[in-house]
């Protein structure tokens, strides 16, 4: 991959991965608001959520590095075909572990939640996201992806991200932004994610991955790649990629920079 290599950090506790995490995603909130004003967030469900509250929940070390929620226009990664109060909701999920313990004075972002009323058709539930994305990131026709200051994402312990999941066909979708997944191997089954392209057409990629149940992953991922769908975005995305994980996530991996920031 030469200098095309993703970063991969390993922290020592989900603590001090926090602090750095937290850093960086200031850093890109910065660079968008410079850019456009808005900072334009994709993130995921999962773990994430959690140590993302962790990330940014914290008093502002300085003025620098203050969090400008009400700046903030956030997006979903993926989102399970259930209604947002559903124990399977990525938004219910971010809900409960942010937004809800978002203190008044951090201001209040814009939350891009899926149409409830097309749950019942996955396609259309994809379709109406991607308009969503067309509205906000200008008219599809003059621009070919959206292009997000920063998406947030997991790794499951199959090696997938969103809703993208190992040898499915949708890894290899060049067209559509938002896809429609009714047979996720994860439950539950009925999903939309964003796709490959736009995932990795982000300024910035960040992944979270922490615990030891990730170290296989991690060392497939690293070591081999094997089409694995978030080789697939460290392929793709390179040194725009980078990786915050624990120690026990990467032990046995040989790459990581142990800590380091960016
Ligand atoms: O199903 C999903 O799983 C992935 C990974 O979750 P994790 O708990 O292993 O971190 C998550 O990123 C995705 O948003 C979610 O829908």
């Amino acid at each position: 991959m030469g200098n095309r290599q993703p970063n991969l950090l390993a922290f020592p506790t989900v603590d001090a991965l926090a602090t750095s995490l937290r850093t960086y995603i200031v850093q890109c909130q910065n660079a968008g608001i410079q850019r456009h004003e808005v900072f334009k967030v994709a993130v995921s469900g999962g773990s994430l959520p959690k140590t993302l509250a962790q990330a940014l929940l914290t008093p502002p070390s300085s003025p620098e590095d203050a969090i400008k929620f009400d700046k903030w226009e956030i997006f979903f990664a993926d989102e399970r075909a259930v209604p947002l109060d559903h124990a399977d909701s990525n938004y219910g999920l971010l809900k409960a572990e942010l937004l809800d313990k978002i203190p008044a004075d951090m201001g209040k972002p814009v939350v891009h939640t899926i149409d409830v009323a097309q749950l019942d058709d996955v396609q259309e539930l994809a379709d109406q996201y991607e308009k969503l994305l067309v509205n906000s990131f200008a008219a599809r026709d003059s621009v070919k992806l959206p292009v997000f200051d920063l998406l947030l994402l997991g790794c499951g312990p199959d090696g997938h991200t969103c809703s993208l999941f190992p040898g499915h066909a949708l890894l290899r979708e060049t067209d559509a932004w938002v896809l429609p997944i009714e047979d996720s191997p994860k439950p539950p089954p009925k999903r939309i994610t964003l796709s490959l392209p736009v995932v990795t057409h982000g300024v910035k990629i960040a992944f979270v991955a922490t615990g030891g149940g990730k170290k296989e992953i991690m060392k497939k991922i690293f070591e081999e790649g094997n089409g694995l769908p978030c080789a697939l975005v460290n392929e793709a995305a390179g040194e725009r990629c980078t990786w915050f994980t624990d120690n026990a996530a990467v032990d046995g991996v040989s790459f990581p920079r142990r800590g380091s920031l960016i």
